[in-house]
């Protein structure tokens, strides 16, 4: 058992391409994936499907109506990918929905409304850790996206080194913060400049523009625009393209383009979250939720 504590420990502090104060190698990421053909694990949000034989892993979103990252969300998430990430049968990672019409909806709106400022410390905490293990990641990470994209479930995707989305005008993309009356914070505009450039990221985060799928392709926010039916076997081509690349070769290469974006967020977590707390709790902020998700009810009836 030391033995395996140790191995699972080397394996993790040399896996993410995380720097210290991210503090990787939690105690709970030491459970090991077995040597079967597949593994799979489901918890209540986030099912995940591991196939030993061709390295890639599915990580399916099941938390309907619509995939909001609420706190079972964050954790789920951040649990299989620090098992994932100790897994060296696993090369890659492709991230999907197995609710129809919805990547993901975004942070949970009822996680930032009407709750103590214990909780939204938590929970923005949380936030911070999913991005910096998705971002960090030191696998392949390609996103599926097959429905609709907006704000936190944009930045999951902005997150990957490739993103797939499919065909269908009504699956928008896109940090549309703004729209609700709030602000995406540093590190969502980082990784939207990083993607798209500073000038359309300019553009696109003041008017938090929910692009089409031709739209996306075009300001690439999305690399490949793809049937619905053909994009998680396109994702799991793309994946053998890119499994080519030698591991290490890769991994320098990812952690020395993202590095520079994950230290910068690193350095101003504490303040960050500071900032979203205070930011949230305002009566102010708290209204415009409110109404936002009174138009959302609205819509539907
Ligand atoms: C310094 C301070 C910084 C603050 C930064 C905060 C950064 C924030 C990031 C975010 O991610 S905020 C969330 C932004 N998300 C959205 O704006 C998406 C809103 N949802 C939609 O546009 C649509 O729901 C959809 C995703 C396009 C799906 O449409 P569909 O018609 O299929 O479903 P609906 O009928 O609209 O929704 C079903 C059900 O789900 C509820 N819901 C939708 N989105 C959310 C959400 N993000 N959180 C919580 N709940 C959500 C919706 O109200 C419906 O509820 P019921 O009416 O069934 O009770």
């Amino acid at each position: 058992m030391a033995t395996l504590l140790r191995k699972a420990a080397r394996v993790s502090l040399s896996g993410s391409l995380l720097s210290a104060g991210g503090r990787p190698g939690r105690l709970y990421a030491l459970s090991y994936f077995g040597s079967n053909s597949r593994n799979s694990s489901t918890s209540s949000k986030v099912k995940v499907d591991l196939d030993n034989s061709s390295g890639i892993a599915v990580v399916k979103f099941q938390g309907p109506p619509v995939n909001s990252m609420g706190m079972d969300f964050l954790t789920e998430m951040a649990i299989g990918l620090d098992k994932l990430e100790l897994d060296k049968n696993c090369r890659g990672i492709i991230l999907t929905s197995a609710v129809p019409k919805v990547f993901s909806a975004g942070l949970d709106i009822m996680d930032m409304y009407g709750k103590t400022l214990e909780h939204y410390e938590l929970f923005w905490r949380s936030v911070q850790d999913l991005w910096l293990k998705l971002y960090s990641s030191s696998k392949i990470m390609i996103a599926a996206i097959n429905g609709a994209s907006p704000a936190g479930g944009c930045l999951m995707a902005l997150s990957c080194d490739y993103r797939i989305l499919a065909d269908n005008p009504r699956y928008k993309i896109g940090l549309n913060e703004a729209q609700l009356g709030i602000v995406a914070p540093f590190w969502f505009k980082d990784s939207m400049v990083n993607t798209v450039g500073y000038r359309i990221a300019e553009e696109s985060i003041q008017f938090g523009v929910m692009y089409s799928p031709a739209d996306a392709l075009k300001i690439g926010l999305v690399d490949q625009v793809v049937p619905e039916d053909k994009v998680l076997s396109t994702a799991k081509e793309k994946m053998e393209k890119w499994f080519d690349i030698p591991d290490h070769a890769r991994q320098i290469s990812k952690s020395m383009m993202r590095k520079p974006t994950i230290d910068r967020m690193l350095a101003n977590r504490e303040t960050d979250i500071k900032n979203f707390v205070g930011f949230i709790s305002k009566d102010s902020i708290q209204k415009s939720l409110e109404m936002y998700m009174a138009m959302l009810k609205m819509k539907k009836g």
